[in-house]
C-alpha cells in the first residue's frame, strides 16, 4: 500500500480545466469500443434466444452453463443452506425497506378543471419486472432487496430475477431467500448485457418484460441505455453504474470514519468514485493517513487501491464552497460530516441519496436503514431521482366530461383546432356541441 500516492490538492488553486478535471468521471462510460460491444452481444441474443445466452454465460460466467432457469428446487434448497444469521439479517433489512417503501404508496387524484369536466390521475403497477442483480466482483443480496420489495409492494405480477453465476455455477443462498420473500416468480442464472437482452425482447426461455432495473457494471448499463432505445419498448429505471461516495467534512469530523465510509464504497470497484471536499487542509491530510492505514487491512484492497487512484481529496476555502462543489459533481451518495449538517440540506438537492452527520454510515444506506440504494451515477442525480415504489407503477390520466362541460370548453378547444389547422380537431367538438340544447 506505500506504493498508493493519494495527493491533497487545493480547490482554488486548480485553473478550471483542472476543476472540470478532477470532477470528471473514470474512463468507463460510452467508448465507442464497449458500445459495439454490447451492440453485438444485443443482437446475439435477439437472433438466437437462449442459445446465445447460454453461450455469453459460458464465456464470461459459468463454464458449464447449460441452461438459464433456477429451479424451484433448487431453489428450495439454496434457502436450506442459509444461515440463521444471515436469515436474520436480511429479515430486519427487509423489514425497514419495506416500512420506507410502503410509505411512498402513491395516491390516485381526480380534480373538476372546469364545471362538468373531470380529470383524473391513476397508478397502475407495471405488469412484468426484471430485475437485475450484479455478481460479477462481488454478489449483491441487497440489491435483491432493493428491488424485490418495491416491486412486491407495488403488486407488479411477474417478476424475474437476473444474475450472473460464478464460475462453479452457483449464486448465493442469500439471493435465493430474498427472491422468496420478495414472491419473485423466476431466476434466472445470467448477467451482463445478455442477461439485459433476454429481459428486453425475450428468449425461448424468458418472456419479455416491460421494465428493466438495477445497477451493474459498464456492460449492464450500456446494454439498458441501447435497449431502452431501440423498438423493444422496454423501459429502464437509470444508469445506475459504478458506485460514487462524496464526502464533506470539516474539522469536527473523525478522520478515521471519514476514511472507512471513502474505502466503503473504493471497494466496490477498480472505476469507483470517492471524493472528500473539506475546507481544513489538516482533516484532508489526517483522511490520507488514515486511507492508507485502513485500506492495507481490506480483504479487496487491490480494488480499493485502484479506486483510489481515480478519487480526490480537496481543499476548499470554505464549507459553503464545498457544497457548490457537491452540487457541480452530483454524487450518487453525499455524506456530510460536519456538525448541524441538516442545516445545509436546503441547499443540496443534487445528489442520488444523503447521510446526515458523524454516525450515519454510507454502508447503512447500501443495506438497512431503509432508503433504496439503486441510484443515479454519472452525473445523472442532476436529473434522475433515487429509485423509489413510484418507479413499479406508470401514472396515467383518466377524463370525463358532461355534455354542458364540453361546452364550457367547446370554444378554447376549437378556437385552438383552428390555429393549429386540424379541422377534424375542432369537428370532434362542434359535432357533439351543437346537438346540446
Ligand atoms: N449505482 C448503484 O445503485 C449500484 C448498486 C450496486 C452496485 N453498483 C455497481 O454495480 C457494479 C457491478 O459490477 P460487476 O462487474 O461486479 O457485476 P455485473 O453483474 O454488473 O457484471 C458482470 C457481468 O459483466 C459481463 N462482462 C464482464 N466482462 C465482460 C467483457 N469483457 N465483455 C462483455 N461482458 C463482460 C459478464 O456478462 C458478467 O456476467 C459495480 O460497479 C458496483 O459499483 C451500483
Ligand atoms: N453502494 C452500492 C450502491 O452504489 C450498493 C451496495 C450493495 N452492497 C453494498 N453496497
Ligand atoms: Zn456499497
Amino acid at each position: 500500500m506505500s506504493t498508493l500516492d493519494i495527493k491533497v490538492q487545493r480547490w482554488n488553486e486548480l485553473s478550471e480545466s483542472e476543476q472540470r478535471q478532477q470532477l470528471a468521471r473514470p474512463q468507463q462510460s460510452r467508448s465507442a469500443e464497449l458500445k459495439s460491444i454490447v451492440t453485438d452481444i444485443l443482437s446475439q441474443v435477439r437472433n438466437q434466444g437462449d442459445d446465445a445466452v447460454i453461450r455469453l454465460t459460458q464465456q464470461f460466467d459459468y463454464p458449464a452453463a447449460q441452461s438459464l432457469a433456477l429451479s424451484s428446487q433448487q431453489r428450495a434448497e439454496l434457502i436450506e443452506q442459509l444461515q440463521p444469521k444471515v436469515k436474520q439479517a436480511i429479515d430486519t433489512a427487509y423489514a425497514t425497506i419495506t416500512r420506507f417503501h410502503a410509505a411512498q404508496t402513491p395516491q390516485d387524484l381526480m380534480v373538476e378543471t372546469a364545471t362538468g369536466v373531470v380529470c383524473e390521475s391513476r397508478y397502475a403497477p407495471l405488469k412484468s419486472v426484471g430485475l437485475y442483480i450484479p455478481g460479477g466482483t462481488a454478489t449483491l443480496p441487497s440489491t435483491a432487496l432493493m428491488l424485490g420489495v418495491p416491486a412486491q409492494l407495488a403488486g407488479c405480477s411477474r417478476k424475474v430475477l437476473a444474475t450472473p453465476p460464478a464460475k462453479d455455477g452457483s449464486i448465493p443462498a442469500a439471493i435465493a431467500y430474498v427472491a422468496e420473500l420478495c414472491e419473485i416468480d423466476d431466476i434466472i442464472l445470467c448477467g451482463g448485457a445478455q442477461a439485459i437482452a433476454a429481459l428486453a425482447y425475450g428468449t425461448e426461455s424468458v418472456a419479455p418484460v416491460d421494465k428493466i432495473f438495477g445497477p451493474g457494471n459498464a456492460f449492464v448499463t450500456e446494454a439498458k441505455l441501447q435497449v431502452s432505445q431501440d423498438d423493444s419498448a422496454v423501459a429502464i429505471d437509470m444508469p445506475a453504474g459504478p458506485s460514487e461516495l462524496l464526502v464533506i467534512a470539516d474539522d469536527t469530523a473523525n478522520p478515521a470514519f471519514v476514511a472507512a465510509d471513502l474505502l466503503s464504497q473504493a471497494e466496490h470497484g477498480a472505476d469507483s468514485q470517492v471524493i472528500l471536499l473539506t475546507p481544513s487542509a489538516n482533516m484532508a491530510e489526517r483522511v490520507r493517513e488514515q486511507l492508507l492505514a485502513q485500506c492495507a487491512q481490506l480483504s479487496r484492497k487491490d480494488i480499493a487501491a485502484q479506486a483510489l487512484a481515480n478519487s480526490r481529496l480537496l481543499v476548499t476555502t470554505d464549507l459553503m464552497q464545498a457544497l457548490d462543489v457537491s452540487e457541480r459533481y452530483a454524487p450518487e451518495h453525499l455524506s456530510l460530516q460536519f456538525d448541524n449538517a441538516r442545516d445545509a440540506l436546503p441547499q443540496l438537492t443534487r445528489a442520488g441519496s444523503i447521510f446526515v452527520g458523524h454516525y450515519t454510515p454510507e454502508s447503512g444506506g447500501d443495506y438497512a436503514t431503509g432508503t433504496n440504494h439503486v441510484l443515479p451515477t454519472y452525473g445523472y442525480a442532476r436529473n434522475y431521482s433515487s429509485l423509489g415504489l413510484t418507479d413499479f407503477y406508470r401514472r396515467y390520466t383518466v377524463q370525463e366530461a358532461t355534455a354542458d362541460g364540453l361546452k364550457q370548453l367547446a370554444d378554447a378547444i376549437t378556437t385552438l383546432a383552428e390555429l393549429e389547422g386540424l379541422d377534424a380537431h375542432k369537428r370532434a367538438v362542434t359535432i357533439r356541441t351543437e346537438d346540446v340544447q
